[in-house]
Parts: C-alpha cells; sequence; structure tokens
C-alpha cells in the first residue's frame, strides 16, 4: 500500500519540476540537475520504502536548522536558546532582514536564517562542527554524511548577506561569540550533503521522540524533539508554512537543495529531494509529493482517520 502511494506520489509530481529553478545565489546549487525526484519512508514497524532518486547526495541546506536546533536546545537548554530568538512564524523569506533593525525586534524563530545564526552562535563555542557531523551521522543512521567542500566555499564566497544578518544581529546584542566563527559553522553544517534515505531516518527518529530506531538509543531528549516538532510545524516551510500545515498537514522543514524532512509522529519519517524551489525556497515537485501521501495515507495532523490506518 505505500509503497503503490509512493511510487504513484513521485511519478505524478515529477512533471512540477517545470515549475520551479535550482537555487542560484549559492551557484553551486545551480548546476544540480532539476529534474532529480526522490521520496523515502522509514515506518515505526521496521518498514523502508522509496522511490526515484533516493541515493543521490544533495545539500542539506536549511534543514540542517533543525538538527542545530536541536543540539543547541540538548547543550544549552531552552530559556538560552530562546532568550532572543523567537517561536513565531515570520511570514517574511528565510533570507529576511527587514524586520531585524528595528528596535526591541529579535528573529523570529530558529528556522530562518537569522534565527539559525543566532543558535549556532550560541552553539558554536560548546561544540566542535566534527562532532556535529558525527552527531548527525547517527541522528540520520547515516555513516556517509560528509562535507561537501564545493558547497561550502560557494557559499562562504557569497556570504555577505549573511554576514549582515549575523553583525546586525551581534550589533543588538543576540549574538555575543564570534561572528565570523559562528558564520563558518553555520554554513559548514549547511553543507553537509545527505540523500532523501538519510533524511527519512532522521524523521523517524524525531517520529519516535528521539530514540535512534536502529540501536534503541535515545539520542535527543522528548522535550527537545517536542519543541523541535512544534516548531517545524510552524515555521518549516518559511513563509509558505500556513499554506503547507492546512493543505499537508505534517511538520517539514526544507532546504534551498530541494530537500524537505517530514514526521508523521509515532509512525513515519519522510526524506524528499527535488532541487525545482518554488518562490519560497520550497522544493515543488517535493511539496506535491508530500500533498499526494497526506491525502491518500491520511497523514496529516488533524486527519480524522489519521490514527486508524
Ligand atoms: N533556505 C535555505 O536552505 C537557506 C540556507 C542557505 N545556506 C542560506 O543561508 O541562505
Amino acid at each position: 500500500m505505500i509503497q503503490t502511494v509512493l511510487t504513484q506520489a513521485v511519478a505524478a509530481s515529477r512533471p512540477a519540476a517545470e515549475l520551479g529553478q535550482t537555487a542560484s545565489y549559492i551557484p553551486e546549487l545551480s548546476k544540480v540537475d532539476k529534474h532529480h525526484l526522490g521520496a523515502c519512508v522509514f515506518t515505526s514497524d521496521g518498514g523502508r520504502y522509496s522511490a526515484g532518486d533516493t541515493k543521490v547526495r544533495f545539500s542539506i541546506q536549511s534543514i540542517s536548522k533543525v538538527i542545530s536546533l536541536a543540539v543547541a536546545l540538548e547543550l544549552c537548554g531552552f530559556e538560552t536558546v530562546f532568550a532572543q530568538v523567537g517561536m513565531e512564524p515570520s511570514g517574511d523569506a528565510f533570507n529576511a532582514m527587514g524586520k531585524l533593525e528595528a528596535a526591541g525586534s529579535s528573529p523570529s524563530n530558529p528556522m530562518i536564517n537569522a534565527g539559525a545564526i543566532a543558535v549556532d552562535s550560541y552553539l558554536e563555542p560548546k561544540i566542535s562542527f566534527d562532532r556535529m557531523l558525527a552527531f548527525t551521522r547517527k541522528l540520520c543512521m547515516d555513516p556517509e554524511i560528509g562535507l561537501d567542500e564545493k558547497v561550502y566555499h560557494s557559499e562562504m564566497s557569497n556570504i555577505s548577506r549573511n554576514r549582515a544578518i549575523a553583525y546586525l544581529l551581534e550589533n543588538k546584542g543576540v549574538i555575543r561569540s564570534d561572528v565570523e566563527r559562528t558564520l563558518d559553522f553555520y554554513v559548514r553544517m549547511c553543507s553537509l550533503s545527505v540523500t532523501a534515505e538519510s533524511l527519512a531516518g532522521l524523521g523517524l527518529l524525531l517520529a519516535g521522540g528521539g530514540i535512534c530506531p536502529a540501536t534503541g538509543e535515545r539520542l535527543l531528549s522528548p522535550d527537545t524533539v517536542r519543541v523541535v516538532k512544534t516548531i517545524m510545524l510552524t515555521c518549516g516551510m518559511y513563509d509558505g508554512s500556513g499554506t503547507f500545515a492546512v493543505q499537508v498537514g505534517i511538520p517539514s522543514k526544507s532546504g534551498v537543495g530541494g530537500g524537505i524532512l517530514s514526521v508523521v509522529d509515532r509512525r513515519m519519517g519522510i526524506g524528499i529531494f527535488g532541487p525545482a524551489l518554488d518562490g519560497k525556497g520550497n522544493s515543488v515537485a517535493g511539496e506535491r509529493v508530500l500533498r499526494h501521501l497526506s491525502q491518500q495515507l491520511h497523514l496529516h495532523i488533524f486527519d480524522a482517520d489519521s490514527q486508524t490506518d
């Protein structure tokens, strides 16, 4: 049943790649073939379902904000993380900075660039990038995850906007550690290369409340996972989060590499790769795959049939 629906969802959504473009402001990402599409579902009873390009490596980009937030909650604590970063959808583009200028304002949430850069500034003094990489491999059950050097250098060469955001945050006292080290950490995390399978693995871990499905080891606390999933639901698709919540209703996080990480609580992790993006930076075909799965498998968080299937 799941495999049939997944195969149909990918086939039906493939043409939508024509409606989007790969991200161009990070030149290395614009070289990716926009016609890729893959979707992977891992279920809590051990099922593994794949359709399309689920083994192709791509850049995790903003989906790493979920990992940084989770680790920051574990290492720094809720009060520190949310002292100056909000929990509200911004309604603005992921790289917006206009509102930050106003007196007393701070980043709306940790899923947009400003919020994630602030969170990384709390995290970076406490953990090395190498340890973050090792932990990401465990969270995703994918030992092959690595730093894509080309993407890292490409983004570092086009970092002006994020650098402006970071220095504005420093000026406002939101960032108190070294700005350049924070930016380097942030871009490294965005440059990890994953597959749709890795994201499905991370999704299943979050669906299971932080316990690694492969080993039974608890990797994240239930409190951390609850906060992360809630923020994914309200803010994970940038300024498309509200529409996505109505139409799909699955806590998700997208990235400009074309990935989407989705969590069907207690039941499944879903990973998507479709690098053609819409104007908000979300995978066009990926969103369609998720809409199809949500409707056919009753995965919407408020679907009356969701617990009975
Ligand atoms: N939306 C994204 O995936 C953005 C991440 C990207 N590294 C940036 O900072 O702009």
